[in-house]
C-alpha cells in the first residue's frame, strides 16, 4: 500500500507531472594561478563561447556556469574564477576550496614568472586539504602569442608529469589556433573543461546536486569540440582523457 495514498486503495504509479524533477549534478571546478594569466578569459570562453571584450582583475571570486550533456546526463559545470592577486583573495580563499571536485592550474606561456609561481598554488591546495583524489590539470594559456613564449612545452610537460597532471597548452583568445576572433576549426578550451567533466563523471557519484529545472537552459552536446581530445594530454591514465 502506498504510504501517501488513501487507506485501502492500491498504490498506482504517480502521473509524470507529480514526479520530483530530476537532479542535475554539479561539478565545482576552481581555476587558480597568478594574476593576469587569463583565468577570467578561459572561464568566460567556455561558458559564454567567446573571448571577453574586456576584463578587470577579479576581486574575490566570479562564478560561471554551463550545462553540458555527457553521455545523456545533463551536468552543470560550475567554474570558480578566483582572484590571482593576493590582496583580492585573502578573505575568500577558504570558500574556494570547499567541496571542490577538480582544480585547473593556469600559467601564461609568455610569462615565466607565472610558471614559477605554480608550486605555491599547489602548496595552497595542499594546505586546504585537497587530496590526490581531486583531479588537477595544468593549462598554459596565451599560446596565440607565439613570438613571446617564455615557457617551452618540454619544461611544462616535465612539471606536469612530476605532479601527475595532464598538460594543455591553449589560448583563450584563439583557442582553435584559428583567427583572432577565436573561431578555429576546433575549440581547445572547450575540450579542456569537457575532459575534466568526463573525468569527474567517470568517478563516483558526487553529492552536490540541484533540481534540473533551476539550472540555466542551454545544454550543449559533448561531441562539440572533442575531436582533438584536449591536446593529447597525459597524466590521468583514464580512457576518457
Ligand atoms: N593574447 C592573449 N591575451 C589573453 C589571453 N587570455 C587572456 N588574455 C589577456 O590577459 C589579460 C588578463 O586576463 P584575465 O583573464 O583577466 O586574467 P586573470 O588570470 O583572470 O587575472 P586576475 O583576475 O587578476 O587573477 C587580459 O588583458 C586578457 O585580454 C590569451 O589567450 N591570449
Amino acid at each position: 500500500m502506498s504510504e501517501s495514498g488513501p487507506p485501502g486503495e492500491p498504490s498506482a504509479p504517480l502521473p509524470s507531472s507529480t514526479l520530483p524533477p530530476p537532479r542535475t549534478r554539479i561539478f565545482k571546478i576552481i581555476v587558480i594561478g597568478d594574476s593576469g594569466v587569463g583565468k577570467t578569459c578561459l572561464t568566460f570562453r567556455f561558458c559564454a563561447g567567446k573571448f571577453p571584450d574586456k576584463t578587470e582583475a577579479t576581486i574575490g571570486v566570479d562564478f560561471r556556469e554551463r550545462l553540458v550533456d555527457i553521455d545523456g546526463e545533463t551536468i552543470k559545470i560550475q567554474l570558480w574564477d578566483t582572484a590571482g592577486q593576493e590582496r583580492f583573495r585573502k578573505s575568500m580563499v577558504q570558500h574556494y576550496y570547499r567541496n571542490v571536485h577538480a582544480v585547473v592550474f593556469v600559467y601564461d606561456v609568455t610569462n615565466a614568472s607565472s610558471f614559477r609561481g605554480l608550486p605555491a598554488w599547489i602548496e595552497e591546495c595542499r594546505q586546504h586539504a585537497l587530496g590526490s583524489e581531486v583531479p588537477r590539470i595544468l593549462v598554459g594559456n596565451k599560446c596565440d602569442l607565439r613570438d613571446s613564449v617564455q615557457v617551452g612545452t618540454d619544461v611544462a610537460q616535465q612539471f606536469a608529469d612530476s605532479h601527475s597532471m595532464p598538460l594543455f597548452e591553449t589560448s583563450a583568445k584563439s583557442p582553435g589556433g584559428g583567427g583572432e576572433d577565436g573561431r578555429g576549426s576546433s575549440d581547445h578550451v572547450e575540450a579542456i573543461f569537457m575532459t575534466v567533466a568526463h573525468k569527474l563523471k567517470s568517478q563516483k557519484p558526487l553529492v552536490l546536486s540541484q533540481p534540473a529545472e533551476t539550472a540555466a537552459a542551454g545544454a550543449v552536446n559533448l561531441s562539440r569540440g572533442r575531436e582533438d581530445g584536449g591536446g593529447g594530454a597525459r597524466g590521468w591514465g583514464c580512457s576518457s582523457c
